[in-house]
């Protein structure tokens, strides 16, 4: 695998991955098995682009994501990715005795911002996914709704170029629903690009292009 993260854009495509390839192996022996998730998946994302990825529980969805970030190793294939990177992970990774103003400054420093960067940043975050209230209150006090906000905040906190979310927005009321489209839409409008993981049909017509993940391979819906 390769995976690059260089310069200036150059072309159209901000993440280009072909051929992936993922098995995981399960079990003891003699009843060792493989499951090959991936076989040979390929995505292209493009500036200014919201591309989703859909497919059922279970056909790797976020093993693919995983490894397009580069925090898994595929068995085969090449990732390019061309810009910063953000990434919202399933599950929020969060420091439980943190404040959300703490997790703010924590991935700040963590992202080589500026303080001043960071604060602008950080109070636009506030106020476009509407949870300012919520600043000085510990992570594991945070409602399930209000997790998912900060774990999306963090991911966009220094406004990459390329944002992957996996399954965003399970908690979100449908106000935060109605935001996190609108900030979709200023970062398409604006050359940036993201990748959602949804299972929504209704996100459907949301999407500038959809991938489904089927039998290890990433078709075009
Ligand atoms: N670390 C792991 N070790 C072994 N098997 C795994 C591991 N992670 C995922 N799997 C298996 O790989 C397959 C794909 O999982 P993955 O989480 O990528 O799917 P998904 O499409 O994101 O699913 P969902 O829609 O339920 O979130 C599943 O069968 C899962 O059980």
């Amino acid at each position: 695998m390769s995976a690059s993260s260089s310069g200036p854009l150059l072309s159209d495509h901000v993440l280009s991955a072909s051929q992936v390839s993922k098995a995981y192996r399960q079990g003891v022996w003699p009843f060792r098995r493989r499951n090959q998730v991936l076989d040979g998946a390929a995505v292209t994302l493009h500036r200014g682009e919201v591309l989703g990825l859909v497919g059922e529980n279970g056909s790797g969805k976020s093993t693919l994501m995983q490894i397009l970030v580069g925090l898994l190793t595929p068995d085969a294939g090449e990732v390019d990715l061309r810009g910063s990177l953000g990434y919202c992970p399933q599950r929020p990774v969060v420091f439980d005795r943190l404040t959300c103003d703490e997790h703010f400054e924590l991935f700040g420093v963590a992202y080589g911002l500026t303080r001043e960067e960071r604060r602008r940043s950080q109070a636009e975050l506030y106020e476009e996914l509407d949870f300012a209230r919520y600043a000085g209150m510990r992570a594991d006090r945070l409602s399930g709704g209000t997790l998912a906000k900060l774990n999306l905040a963090l991911a966009m906190l220094p406004d990459p170029d390329i944002l992957m979310l996996d399954e965003p927005y399970a908690g979100f009321d449908w106000d935060t629903y109605v935001r996190f489209w609108d900030l979709m839409g200023r970062r398409r409008a604006s050359g940036r690009a993201v990748l959602v993981i949804s299972h929504f049909i209704a996100d459907e017509e949301r999407f500038d292009r959809i991938v489904q993940l089927t039998a290890g391979k990433a078709v075009e819906k």
